[in-house]
């Protein structure tokens, strides 16, 4: 199924997407999944996951603001979004910072999410890789990242996708990159987070890679609009939701090269 293709199916099922993320991104990840077209919701109590993984179309986990009943709770629904093959999608925001976050990450990773996505440092990180990420915001670039994503995607069996001003996924045999949007994009905190909850919406809608694909596509066509009528970052981000909403399938090829 080709990225158009996963968006067009997207819209059709309109997908409940299963989101633990973190504080900072609750909101805009939850518009911007809503703007794609698909149905959002932040479950995050352990009570909860028995419950509520098995019934969604996806599952993404980001690590942004973990404490220990998050991870808990992310554990047992990436366990079970794996045994019912539900796709699930893994953020390992700033997993380098503590001994407590990357072994997090680690636990994660060897649940076999479907895509990791993360930045340049994230990815280099979950590699084992030295990068020169700090924090949530990335140190290094997409290209010193690519080998790295393709080590790590034939380690873990997971499409990897790195976004940054060129993004570029792999699944370890094919590779793309994904160009547009605007620096502005970094400048608004979570919309990492935010292309991570539309990867799970992407993936409930279609095969793992060209679901990664279309996710990428789809923040770069919408960046690109967002950025000709914006005069900042506050009105980057009002103007980045209309523009998800408004962007169709035959959009998608212009930012995939
Ligand atoms: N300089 C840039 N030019 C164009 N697009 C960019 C640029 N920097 C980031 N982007 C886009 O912004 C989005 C967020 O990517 P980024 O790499 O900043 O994520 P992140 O560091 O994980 O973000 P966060 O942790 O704040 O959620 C992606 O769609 C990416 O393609
Ligand atoms: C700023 C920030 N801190 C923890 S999570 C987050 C959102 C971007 O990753
Ligand atoms: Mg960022």
């Amino acid at each position: 199924m080709a990225p158009q293709d996963v968006l067009t199916a997207l819209r059709d099922k309109n997908p409940l997407v299963h989101c633990i993320t973190n504080y900072v991104a609750m909101n805009i990840a939850a518009n911007v999944v809503l703007a794609a077209g698909a149905s959002p919701a932040m479950v995050h109590a352990p009570e909860e996951i028995a419950d509520f993984t098995p019934i969604c179309g996806a599952l993404t986990i980001n690590i942004g603001t973990l404490s220990t009943p998050w991870q808990a709770s992310m554990m047992n629904a990436a366990t079970l979004a794996s045994a019912h093959k539900i796709p699930w999608v893994l953020d390992p925001v700033a997993h380098f910072i503590s001994d407590y976050r990357k072994r997090a990450a680690q636990d994660l990773l060897a649940l076999r999410p479907t895509i990791v996505r993360g930045n340049a440092s994230e990815i280099l990180a979950l590699a084992g890789e030295a990068g020169a990420g700090k924090g949530a915001d990335a140190g290094d670039s997409v290209d010193a990242a690519q080998g790295a994503a393709k080590a790590l995607a034939a380690a873990s069996g997971a499409v990897i996708a790195i976004t940054g001003p060129v993004d570029f996924v792999t699944d370890g045999a094919q590779e793309a990159h994904v160009s547009g949007g605007a620096p502005l994009m970094s400048q608004i905190t979570a919309l990492g987070c935010s292309q991570t909850a539309l990867m799970g919406a992407y993936a409930a809608s279609g095969s793992a890679f060209d679901a990664a694909l279309g996710a990428l596509a789809h923040f770069k066509v919408a960046g690109t609009a967002a950025s000709k009528l914006a005069h900042g970052p506050g009105s980057f981000q009002m103007h980045f939701l209309d523009a998800l909403a408004a962007t169709q399938p035959d959009d998608l090829a212009k930012a995939i090269l």
